[in-house]
């Protein structure tokens, strides 16, 4: 099911920014990683299919709403949770989130009963009635996801969510939105300039940069065999080399491995031949397979 589509969604700020070009992109449901380097766009994008700001050209629809008119309709299926800090320090996170389950309409006990139900599941239940600015960096973000919850959305657009947080509470991170996006049902579109981090647990990515698309895509499409063969020897690569070279074939050396282009199926047999010739011992043949990282030709987002 498709749950975003865009049709060559552009935005340009006043003073002449362009931060979205000609983005034409259509996501099904799922946990969606939304990819590319600082300043990339993608909060401009998060923004525009909440209706906070509108496209300057082009359309988008979410769950076949479109947020420019249909504003309301859209931002009760959907929950945001936002890069920056912006929570009161002196209200408790159960007074927090049951206001803001208050504001998207939901009446007092149901609101109060939402907000425990969704500080339960981003594990914060214990601590729910101590004041927010007690809390760490990841409380603080674990406060953010909730209320993003709790009006029951289908969608949550996520912003740098791992922001801020230490190795252990970035993985406690991921591992809970992975668990949102599974277990509940919900679909999530989580925004990251750090490739490394989304992959691990996206099922698709759309990937961008400098506004435009590189590529929109499930994950397992985009890790696809190449056709490159790797090959490692223990001992006498070089002589491995000389030898596939003298048998014709466009051998080039990435550290320990020998990439060979598998332009044949004959390819596998004139390796095993010329390993066995020389009496070398395989530690590996196979086919290499399509990183992510590939897509970007930015060192930031491509090494993370
Ligand atoms: N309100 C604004 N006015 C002018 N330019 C803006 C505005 N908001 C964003 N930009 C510019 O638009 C481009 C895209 O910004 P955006 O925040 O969407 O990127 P991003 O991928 O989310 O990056 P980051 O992770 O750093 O927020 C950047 O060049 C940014 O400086």
């Amino acid at each position: 099911m498709t749950i975003i589509a865009t049709e060559a969604l552009t935005k340009t700020y006043g003073g002449g920014v362009t931060a979205l070009a000609d983005l034409t992109v259509s996501v099904d449901a799922g946990v969606i990683g939304l990819v590319g380097a600082n300043g990339a766009g993608k909060s401009t994008f998060i923004k525009i299919m909440l209706g906070l700001i509108a496209p300057s050209s082009g359309s988008v629809r979410v769950f076949d709403l479109d947020p420019v008119v249909q504003t309301d309709q859209v931002r009760a299926r959907v929950g945001y949770m936002p890069e920056n800090d912006c929570l009161p320090q002196d209200v408790s996170a159960a007074e927090f989130v049951t206001h803001l389950g208050r504001m998207s309409g939901l009446p007092r006990t149901a609101a109060r009963e939402r907000a425990s139900e969704a500080l339960r599941h981003v594990g914060l239940y214990e601590e729910r009635y101590r004041q927010i600015g007690g809390y760490s960096t990841g409380m603080k973000q674990r406060v953010k996801l909730a209320q993003a919850l709790v009006h029951d959305p289908d969608l949550l657009l996520l912003d740098e969510p791992t922001n801020g947080l230490d190795p252990a509470g970035r993985d406690a991170m991921l591992a809970l939105i992975h668990r949102i996006g599974t277990e509940f049902g919900i679909s999530v579109v989580v925004c990251s300039h750090l490739l490394g981090e989304v992959e691990r647990i996206c099922d698709s990515l759309i990937a961008i940069e400098g506004g435009r698309l590189l590529r929109a895509d499930r994950i397992s499409s985009m890790t696809e065999a190449s056709d490159v063969l790797a090959v490692e020897v223990s001992e006498g690569t070089d002589e491995l080399a000389a030898a596939l070279s003298e048998r014709g074939m466009a051998v080039t050396r990435d550290g320990r491995m020998l990439l060979v282009p598998l332009d044949s199926d004959a390819a596998y047999d004139q390796i095993l031949r010329a390993v066995s010739d020389l009496d070398l011992s395989l530690h590996r043949l196979d086919q290499r397979r399509h990183r992510v990282a590939e897509l970007f030709t930015t060192k930031e987002t491509a090494d993370v």
